[in-house]
């Protein structure tokens, strides 16, 4: 511990139900650094950033120290009062409330029995601007968009003068431009001597932001290191504990049988005359930039977002897709985006949700769910994805972001699908599991189902890709063989001619 370390964590332990999220892990923050949290899913950088925040108590024996001064964290405000602010990925605000209100809620300087708005106003005025952001402190915070949200939690922490501020996966909802001003703001904090600890599964973003990186592995510390004395491979070894090689696919002949065909899908205000087609064996890789369109046409063939015109033609025959039924019908599949939201019930056990579009499939001759039945098959999908911990009876509030991820594909796989759309299928997903989700779309491809990924990660779209189709405000921008395409090729198009972009961002 030294005079320039903001927070030190020591023996920190932290067990739930008889697991150990935590091991005796120790971590210090210098100030004004910033410091990336990386490891597998479930790690336990989650438990740990809770237990810092006052979400969590620490088993016996933990030391939290702040400033130098021991020091036990009681609750989330408390936290804050003490200078370690946590952004999470849902921002965890109050959307009913105006951009001050949200900025000086708990603030004791300003928020008394009697409210001073002069003053609260002054004080939130003044904390937009040190994050150089422009935002209006009377705006109702639901009126404004996810990363503008995520500026608000921003200056709220400095409005509290915070000495650390803590950010969960905080790119993972942002547009390609609303990166670019988060790094910004990042760099700002850093010259203003508040240090940024922040978890994250992408390497680019860890060496284009992080001074040091420190990493986790099955809830114990492994190593610190400055990011400049790391490189990447070194990293993804201490992470997984063995070597780790992106998947690097030849391209491969394939099947002539078109499965799908999408002619001329036209709606208003998402998409303008799609047309593309998927061969059994395929896969197709769609990228583009957040709100070019990709979501909302892998959500008009999963029947949740219907066409105005156009046709979907499935092995031949055209089909209206009317509803998520009338898809499962046909055979489509669909993983969704935003997994908590869409892709799971997290209130339910593992099994429950893996067993639910397949219900009808496993009931015995009374007609009742067969749970044996259900419980073998997850267990076959547990041990396939790599689900930890390997628990049918888990619930999947309790898992970690990435295990849920691996989940939901599970629950779609289960359905033995013809086509299989999935959207960012390894957004939160480390890279251990990453590679191996993209072996499986791979392995499933083979096995003849027509595959959709949707990503925004261009290595991963050149990883598992046989054709890449790159949308642009709501068009086809191009199609590419994989021999051919390269991550300057696909953002060229995406982007359009600079205009175009700037005009998009
Ligand atoms: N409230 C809880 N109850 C039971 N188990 C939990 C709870 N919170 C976390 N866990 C378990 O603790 C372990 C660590 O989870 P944690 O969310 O900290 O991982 P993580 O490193 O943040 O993973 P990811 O990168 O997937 O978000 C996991 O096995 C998880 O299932």
């Amino acid at each position: 511990m030294t005079g320039d370390d903001i927070v030190n964590l020591r023996h920190i332990s932290k067990t739930f139900g008889g697991i150990k999220a935590l091991d005796d892990v120790s971590l210090d923050v210098k100030r004004g650094e910033v410091h990336a949290l990386v490891g597998e899913n479930g790690a336990g950088k989650s438990t740990l950033i809770k237990v810092l925040a006052g979400v969590h108590y620490p088993d016996d024996g933990a030391e939290i120290i702040i400033n130098g001064e021991r020091t036990v964290v009681k609750n989330p405000l408390d936290a804050i009062r003490k200078g370690i602010s946590v952004i999470y990925q849902d921002i965890s605000l109050f959307p009913n409330l105006t951009v001050a209100e949200n900025i000086c809620i708990g603030n004791e300087a300003v928020w008394g029995r009697q409210l001073d708005w002069k003053k609260i106003n002054e004080l939130a005025t003044a904390a937009i601007q040190r994050v150089g952001a422009r935002l209006n402190p009377k705006t109702v915070l639901k009126d404004l968009n996810l990363a503008s949200q995520q500026i608000v939690a921003i200056a709220r922490a400095i409005s509290f003068n915070a000495g650390l501020i803590v950010m969960d996966e905080p790119t993972s909802t942002l547009s390609a431009g609303e990166v670019e001003n988060l790094y910004k703001i990042i760099d700002t904090l850093r010259r203003e001597n508040i240090a940024v600890l922040f978890i994250s599964h992408k390497f680019d973003e860890i060496y284009r932001v992080a001074d040091r990186v420190t990493v986790f592995r099955d809830g114990k510390y492994i190593a610190s290191r400055d990011i400049a004395a790391i490189d990447r491979r070194e990293l993804i070894r201490l992470m997984v504990g063995r070597e780790v090689e992106y998947l690097s696919l030849t391209a491969r002949s394939l099947c002539k049988d078109k499965i799908l065909k999408v002619e001329n899908l036209t709606k208003k205000g998402n998409f303008r005359n799609v047309s593309f087609e998927l061969k059994k064996g395929e896969i197709l890789g769609i990228t583009g930039l957040v709100g070019s369109g990709r979501t909302e046409i892998a959500k008009a063939l999963f029947g949740l977002n219907r066409p105005d015109t156009g046709e979907i033609i499935l092995e031949g025959r055209p089909v209206v897709i009317g509803c998520a039924a009338d898809a499962l019908h046909y055979g489509i599949a669909y993983v969704p985006e935003n997994r908590q939201l869409e892709g799971l019930i997290l209130a339910d056990t593992v099994q429950q949700n893996i067993t639910l579009p397949i219900l009808d499939t496993i009931r015995n001759q009374f007609g009742c769910v067969d749970k044996e039945k259900g419980l073998a098959i997850t267990q076959q999908y547990i041990e396939k994805m790599d689900v930890r911990p390997p628990d049918p009876g888990k619930r999947a509030r309790f898992l970690s972001g990435g295990n849920q991820q691996k989940v939901v594909l599970a629950k779609w796989l289960a359905t033995n699908p013809k086509i299989l759309i999935a959207d960012e299928p390894t957004s939160g997903v480390d890279i251990g599991a990453k590679i191996e989700i993209h072996k499986t779309l791979r392995e499933l491809a083979d096995s003849g189902i027509g595959v959709i990924v949707i990503s925004s990660e261009l290595p991963e779209i050149l990883a598992v890709s046989d054709r890449i189709l790159i949308m642009r405000r709501g068009r086809v921008a191009g199609v590419a063989a994989k021999k051919d395409a390269t991550q300057e090729s696909i953002m060229a198009k995406a982007l359009g001619t600079a205009e175009q972009a700037a005009e998009f961002i």
